[in-house]
């Protein structure tokens, strides 16, 4: 099935919603950050999570099911999938959420924790939020028609030459020394093309509003799960950049690999120097997730 509206523009209130919702769960953050974080861990020892991750997801897919209805609309959220929800995208239309993007930040009191709110139909990704709740910056942006900061349109930079380039990528959750090394490696020889500089902030949605407000010029990253990065994809691409897998070929929102670039002559750079390791889909079968 294919679902479509009649009216003129079916998901402007979706999006406006969306945007309302990622702000208040931001002042939940906020609020959270200030007293003291009880700290768990999913995955592994360096794999965190908080009460405010669970309570903020709770609050936003709850604010979404009472206005949209549980029943058309599906969700895709980090906290959810972790207790054992399907990872799936259909052609429904469906909820891509992480409610903090950026938890070991968030623990430690490192400034970039970001609320990323996605909405895909058909299987596309009609529009994205990220809400970087610390710095109190709202990114948004929807298909075709632009992405912003703060009401302001934000554009990739124009660089075109990689020496003249701020690469981010971050380190994962992964400790296993193969996977370790090959990080390492392609941040080496990266680094060593030259470019001007190596960045990261800690939060894979943070770092997409840098590569589409041009700050950096690439972002890339294998381990990220989709609710990283959906809404980060579509503003990326609305400011004019583009999305790459790490061997080249097209972007794909579930195999947890991405290269996100002010343009296709920098991120094809970046994707020589790219040591790929094997990270398992979001939408494989359940087995132990
Ligand atoms: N296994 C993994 N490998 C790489 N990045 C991951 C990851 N799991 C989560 N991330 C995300 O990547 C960024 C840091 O590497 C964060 O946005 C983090 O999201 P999180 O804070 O919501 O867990
Ligand atoms: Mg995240």
């Amino acid at each position: 099935t294919s679902y479509r509206s009649t009216m003129e523009d079916p998901w402007q209130k979706a999006y406006d919603f969306a945007v309302t919702v990622a702000r208040k769960a931001g002042e939940v953050i906020r609020k959270a950050g200030e007293s003291e974080i009880k700290v768990s861990t999913k995955s592994s020892t360096v794999d965190l999570v908080t009460k405010t991750d669970e309570r903020v997801e709770k609050i936003i897919i709850g604010s979404l099911k009472e206005e949209f209805g549980e029943g058309t609309h599906c969700f895709i959220g980090e906290e959810s999938v972790a207790k054992g929800e399907p990872c799936i995208l259909t052609h429904k239309p469906t909820w891509i959420i992480d409610p903090v993007d950026g938890t070991t930040n968030f623990v430690h009191g490192f400034p970039f924790v970001a609320v990323s709110i996605a909405f895909a139909v058909n299987k596309q990704l009609e529009f994205g939020v990220i809400y970087s709740c610390l710095e109190d910056k709202m990114y948004k942006a929807r298909n075709g028609k632009g992405a912003y900061c703060d009401d302001e349109l934000i554009q990739v930079s124009d660089v075109k030459d990689i020496n003249k380039s701020i690469i981010i990528s971050e380190h994962g959750t992964d400790r296993s020394p193969e996977k370790v090394k090959k990080i390492f490696s392609t941040m080496q020889k990266i680094l060593c093309i030259p470019v001007h500089g190596l960045r990261g902030s800690g939060t894979a949605a943070t770092n997409m509003c840098l590569v589409a407000t041009g700050a950096v010029e690439a972002f890339f990253e294998i381990g990220i799960h989709c609710w990283d990065i959906a809404a980060g994809a579509v503003i990326v691409k609305e400011a004019g950049g583009v999305l790459l897998d790490v061997d080249g070929g097209p972007f794909d929102l579930m195999s947890r690999r991405m290269v996100s670039a002010n343009n296709e002559v920098i991120a094809r750079r970046i994707i020589k120097e790219i040591e790929i390791f094997s990270a398992e889909r979001d939408d494989a079968p359940i087995q132990k997730k």
